[in-house]
């Protein structure tokens, strides 16, 4: 079950609504499109690369705070306390605060778009949001069908990155393609593993979560296979040249993929032990691409 309203202070239950080290999801795509523009064209525009972090993160606190108000309508946010909604017992407020991060995060795509006079930018982010959309809002509530990790997937990785680095070099590029599978797969990896601790909460209120639907021992058994590929394709990709050799420096985050997957092997079914499995797959996520985007960087 999620934590109960009666067992954490408010402070704790505000921090892990506001949920601090999810930023850094929106930090990653922006510095790793940047890092492989940077590499390719010898550029940095860094009022864009600044605009565009700011509207990240604009965009992830819409995420967030939307996808409370959404969850409070379906009643699956019944137990979890550390709900916006819950804490502020004042849905429409979290409601117009969410469309205000929505609109900061589009109004600064817009000015980058401007900037570059060409709409390619806001027209990337614009599906992105829309897709971000279907995840959790009437009527499609796509991530009830376990489609979360796939949408996640598309807007962090291909959709977002190739925004970025056409923001910087204002062209299209196959190893900026390569990068964002990178990027998409590490945060997918991020939901997959934010699942493990409601399994029984989702399977109650009718979400089918990839572990309501394989069941946590085989989402655990799965872990390895999705960890494995982001070194397996970084290797991949350096013996095709598509990245630059250093870009194994991604390699030195295994002992933390490590950590992810024997710790969700040995808790898979222990609600309370596994539900911090989702922090290490945000460390895994941030290091993973930041020394990923230095790859790109450190032959400079
Ligand atoms: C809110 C998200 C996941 C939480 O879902 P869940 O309902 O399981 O959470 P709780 O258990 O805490 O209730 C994130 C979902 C991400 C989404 C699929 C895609 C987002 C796309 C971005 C808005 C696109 C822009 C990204 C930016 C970096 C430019
Ligand atoms: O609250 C969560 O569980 C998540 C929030 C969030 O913004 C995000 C973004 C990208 C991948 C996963 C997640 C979450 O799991």
């Amino acid at each position: 079950m999620t934590t109960s309203f009666i067992e954490q202070p408010n402070s704790k239950l505000w921090m892990a609504a506001i949920k601090p080290p999810m930023y850094s999801v929106a930090i990653i795509p922006v510095w790793v499109g940047t890092a492989v523009a940077f590499a390719e064209t010898k550029m940095f525009h860094v009022g864009i690369f600044s605009t565009f972090l700011i509207s990240a993160i604009s965009l992830i606190a819409w995420m967030n705070c939307s996808n409370d108000v959404f969850d409070s309508e379906t009643g699956i946010d019944i137990n979890k306390a550390h709900s916006l909604v819950n804490l502020t017992g004042n849905k429409s407020l979290i409601f117009w605060i969410s469309n205000l991060f929505l609109g900061l995060g589009i109004l600064g795509t817009l000015a980058i778009a401007l900037w570059q006079q060409d709409l390619t930018v806001i027209g990337l982010i614009l599906l992105g949001c829309g897709l971000a959309y279907t995840y959790q809002g009437p009527p499609f509530r796509l991530g009830y069908q376990g489609l979360g990790e796939i949408i996640c997937f598309i807007c962090f990785g291909p959709l977002v990155v190739s925004a970025v680095y056409y923001s910087q070099a204002g062209a299209w590029s196959m190893t900026s393609l390569a990068a964002s599978i990178i990027v998409g797969i590490a945060t997918s990896l991020i939901l997959f593993c934010s699942h493990f601790h409601q399994a029984v909460d989702d399977l109650a209120a009718g979400k089918r979560s990839p572990i309501v639907r394989l069941g946590t021992k085989a989402g655990a058994q799965l872990l390895p296979w999705f960890c494995g590929s982001i070194y397996a394709l970084t290797g991949i990709f350096v013996v095709l040249q598509i990245f630059p050799v250093w870009t194994l420096l991604v390699l030195v985050t295994l002992p933390l993929a490590w950590k992810l997957c024997t710790h969700v092997h040995q808790n898979h079914d222990q609600p309370e032990k596994v539900s911090n499995c989702k922090f290490i797959a945000v460390t895994l996520h941030f290091w993973s691409g930041l020394l990923l985007g230095l790859g790109f960087v450190l032959p400079f």
